[in-house]
């Protein structure tokens, strides 16, 4: 069906008026193949702060995005909001815009291991899909893995910048309570053990996007990954205090763009030589 300016309209791949994707109101050219994404609107702001310059801002419902300049890396922060559904649009919707991008989720989380402090970071290596919204795309037993050239780069990020972190298993829940096993008078959780047994198979981290961005990101040809700050000890019931939540926020911000900047270096090399099985760990 065409609209009054004569553009397709579809109710498959929905757009504005003006061209751009229906929920992150963004179009082809306004958005860098160097994404970060983060759950608090107010973050995506924080991190722009960061940036040389901010070339383009755009809002619509709670998708903010900013896309500008780091240390001259074409980067573009967004918001994407909490929770799988969110994850899902933000993809598909970015990835209408641009072509296989990296793209590094800075989270915040609640650890599920007791040797974890508050404030540390947690880079995912895999996920764990308690969630359903993968499930439309993928069958179950389908892993969400993160690209390890995100691993490699945040790692790399976190011991230059001497964070404290780890890497491993992170699993992404539906909900911050039921879906966390949380006990809150009122709403008993269906599955109160939950905790204690994703502990015990070494899982670290609860939070409740990164399933949905692997396995889509996957799917469509970019590289994803996701650094994490520990807000909760699930273990010792301890959550992180105003003042450290700040600083731990803004170290999983470095780390995100300390990966960011190295993968972008990355690319560069490869692209000179030639070379995609080029791998900076090998040198
Ligand atoms: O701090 P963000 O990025 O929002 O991440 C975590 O915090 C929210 C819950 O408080 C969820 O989105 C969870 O994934
Ligand atoms: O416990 C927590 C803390 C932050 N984010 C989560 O999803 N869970």
């Amino acid at each position: 069906m065409e609209n009054e300016k004569g553009q397709i309209q579809s109710a498959e791949i929905v757009k504005t008026e003006t061209g751009r994707q229906y929920h992150v109101n963004l179009a082809p050219g306004e958005v860098a193949p160097y994404i970060m994404l983060c759950g608090d609107p107010a973050r995506a702001k924080r991190v722009s702060q960061l940036f040389d310059e901010v070339e383009l801002t755009r809002q619509n419902r709670e998708y903010i995005s900013f896309t500008g300049k780091y240390k001259n890396m074409p980067v573009t922060v967004m918001g994407t909001g909490i929770g799988c559904g969110n994850m899902e649009i933000a993809v598909i919707e970015l990835l209408q815009c641009v072509d296989n991008p990296v793209i590094i989720r800075v989270g915040s989380c609640g650890t599920l291991q007791e040797d974890i402090e508050l404030g540390d970071l947690i880079i995912t290596t895999g996920s764990v899909r308690l969630e359903n919204v993968s499930t439309y795309f993928v069958p179950e037993g389908y892993p969400a893995l993160a690209h390890i050239d995100t691993i490699w780069a945040l790692q790399k990020a976190c011991a230059e910048q001497n964070f404290r972190h780890h890497s491993g298993l992170t699993a992404c829940s539906p909900g911050f309570y039921g879906g966390q096993g949380r006990h809150v008078p009122g709403f008993p959780p269906r599955k109160p053990h939950l905790l204690d047994e994703l502990g015990k198979l070494k899982v670290k981290n609860f939070e409740m996007e990164t399933s949905v961005l692997l396995t889509m990101s996957h799917l469509g040809g970019a590289r994803a990954g996701t650094v994490c700050a520990a807000y909760a000890n699930r273990t010792k019931n301890t959550f992180i205090s105003p003042e450290d939540k700040d600083s731990a926020e803004m170290n999983c911000i470095l780390a995100g763009l300390g990966a960011l900047l190295e993968l972008h270096k990355t690319d560069q090399i490869r692209k000179e030589k030639n070379n995609e099985q080029w791998y900076p760990w090998l040198t």
